[in-house]
């Protein structure tokens, strides 16, 4: 299965929050989207999902394309779920009603609610009323709803709002089982460092545009890392083209063999860094090299 995005312009009141974005993801992907508040991330899931009607541009699955008719976002929406707000959870229903809920709509089978409960470990709350419930407990209620819809096309928008370590640690296993099952998820969040774990690719928003896309299975450049003071990077002498500073002081320098790693790392030692590491860009170096504009690259 392939969703794709042709073209697709959102404009609100005259202001372009999607300028004409197109990509294709094909089944058994994760994607992350991420940019600062206001950028655009919910839209492109309401868009995607017709929510707004469709002004320009295209939703296609497997080469259909979906129109803004009622029937056709009828059975786009069998094929594709958004994470459900927590604002519309029923209050006086219990965690379990909701899940079987979902099993009923959109897969006409309830017998996966025991196992969707045990594998997210609500056992222990979900009969109780959801007005009982914590922000944690509402969230992974939301997402067993989505895991009970079973849709082959998921779109998460702040999946892992509201969830202790543990339980993030939870929902991105079941985030990489989904995808072992053959779905094409897409998940919107400010965990930058999370995303790193189980995204194949994360999409960076822009000015209505994807502006940078850092694929996890491409080969990348490693780089010695270390927070210093701008006084001592710049007290550094030379180092090679492409390093960076970046506005959170973290000195990232490109390195070919273990050699260099050795010599730029004590470089930085030497120079009082904290933190230091060997690694590739994470999602949470590119977010800040590429949203700070006081960001600089060393000549
Ligand atoms: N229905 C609407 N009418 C007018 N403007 C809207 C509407 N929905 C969103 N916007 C505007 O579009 C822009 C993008 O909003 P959106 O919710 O997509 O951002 P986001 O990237 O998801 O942000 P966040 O990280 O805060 O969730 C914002 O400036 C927002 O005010």
């Amino acid at each position: 299965m392939t969703l794709s995005v042709k073209d697709l312009t959102v404009k609100f009141g005259g202001r372009t929050i999607l300028d004409a974005i197109s990509f294709d993801i094909d089944d058994g992907s994760i994607i992350g989207i991420v940019a600062p508040n206001g950028t655009g991330k919910t839209t492109l899931f309401n868009a995607i999902m017709h929510y707004i009607p469709l002004k320009s541009g295209s939703v296609a699955i497997d080469g259909k394309a979906y129109q803004n008719s009622r029937k056709d976002i009828l059975k786009l929406h069998k094929k594709i779920t958004f994470f459900p707000d927590q604002a519309d959870l029923y209050e006086n229903f219990s965690g379990r009603e909701h899940i079987q809920l979902y099993s009923e709509i959109w897969q006409k089978d309830t017998s996966r609610v025991e196992a969707i409960i045990d594998m997210l470990h609500m056992g222990h709350y979900v009969d109780r009323k959801v007005h009982t419930y914590s922000l944690g407990m509402r969230q992974r209620l939301c997402f067993a709803m989505m895991c009970a819809a079973n849709t082959p096309i998921m779109l998460m928008d702040e999946v892992m709002n509201g969830l202790d370590p543990e339980n993030v640690n939870l929902v991105s296993s079941v985030l990489e089982t989904l995808r072992s099952e053959g779905k094409i998820i897409m998940v919107a969040s400010h965990l930058l460092d999370n995303l790193d774990e189980y995204a194949d690719k994360v999409l960076f928003l822009e000015n209505g545009r994807f502006i940078f896309i850092s694929d996890h299975h491409e080969e990348k450049v490693s780089y010695v890392k270390g927070k210093i003071s701008r006084q001592s990077y710049d007290s550094l002498g030379n180092l090679p083209d492409g390093t960076l500073y970046l506005d959170n002081g973290l000195c990232c320098i490109p390195i070919q063999n273990e050699e260099e790693a050795k010599q730029y790392f004590s470089l930085l030692r030497s120079h009082q860094a904290e933190t230091t590491s060997i690694g590739p860009l994470g999602t949470a170096d590119h977010y800040i090299r590429i949203y700070d504009f006081t960001t600089e690259n060393k000549e």
